[in-house]
């Protein structure tokens, strides 16, 4: 775990570049903005070579997309490809709709990703192994999680980030798990998303370290969940308040004094 990276990312202010959803689009900016990345939302295709090159990181949600935008990823990362900036994927609910599959599927033939973050239901619909998935939500199952995360992984040549109560980092050989967080992450809509923009922040800064970039970022918001859970937060309105004030403030010491994550 390399929590230096927070010091670093905090001195480096990297440009973040998003295709968000309506939902989240400003939980991920203000996320990204509060951590110290420096985030900025594209809806035009036209301005895509230009956005990518004063970006030094791609983060693409797939949690809203229409055909126009669909485009426009695709566009995204194939210039990104091009430009040697690292993409993290977020594949919103895959597990549930069959046609966001399909089309995950074909962007992941139309250029490659660093990073796929996405929760168990997401991991499960990509392996093709069987799962439960509910709407955006993780659903249940009872595959081996950690083999549909590497299965995954050696299919697309990238790292996966599977996020859920403990999150899963793979290559498809090493495993990180990362066992920090709270519960109140699953009552706010766009905790994933923002996890995704800020794996997207720790790749900008980890000189092509994916692997390290996916388990700093999952350790790091986990915790800093976990310290705003903490802090007189009594449901989802005062953790979205608090989530926001400790990404501002939480520093490596912190984070590093409550992590609780293992090699498998
Ligand atoms: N039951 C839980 N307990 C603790 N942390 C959780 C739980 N569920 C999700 N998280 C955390 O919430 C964050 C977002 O992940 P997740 O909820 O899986 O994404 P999504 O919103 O895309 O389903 C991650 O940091 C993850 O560790
Ligand atoms: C509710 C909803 N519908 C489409 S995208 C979206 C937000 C998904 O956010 P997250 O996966 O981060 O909870
Ligand atoms: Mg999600």
């Amino acid at each position: 775990m390399k929590l230096a990276w927070l010091d670093k990312l905090r001195e480096q202010n990297p440009v973040v570049l998003n295709i968000s959803n309506f939902v989240t689009v400003q939980d991920v900016a203000n996320g990204l903005n509060a951590l110290g990345a420096s985030p900025i939302m594209s809806e035009e295709i036209a301005e895509t070579k230009e956005m990518v090159a004063i970006s030094d990181a791609i983060a693409l949600n797939l949690g809203s997309f229409t055909q126009t935008q669909i485009a426009h990823i695709k566009k995204m990362g194939q210039e990104a490809n091009f430009a040697h900036n690292p993409i993290v994927l977020d594949p919103v609910a895959v597990g549930a709709i069959s046609y966001r599959k399909q089309t995950a599927l074909q962007l992941l033939q139309d250029f490659s990703v660093a990073v796929i973050r996405g929760n168990a239901g997401e991991i499960a619909a990509l392996a093709n192994f069987s799962w439960q998935a509910k709407g955006i939500d993780a659903g249940f199952g009872d595959s081996n999680v950690v083999e549909m995360a590497k299965v995954v992984a050696k299919k697309f040549h990238c790292i996966i980030l599977m996020s859920g109560k403990t999150d899963y980092i793979t290559d498809g050989n090493r495993v990180t798990a990362v066992h920090n967080g709270t519960k109140l992450f699953a009552i706010h809509v766009g905790s994933g998303d923002m996890l995704t923009s800020i794996v997207g922040a720790f790749a900008a800064v980890s000189k092509g370290d994916y692997f390290e970039a996916a388990q700093t970022a999952a350790l790091v918001f986990a915790a800093i969940g976990e310290l705003a859970a903490k802090d007189k937060c009594i449901g989802p309105g005062s953790f979205t308040v608090n989530l926001l004030d400790q990404l501002f403030l939480a520093e490596s010491q912190q984070i590093s004094a409550i992590a609780d994550y293992e090699e498998l």
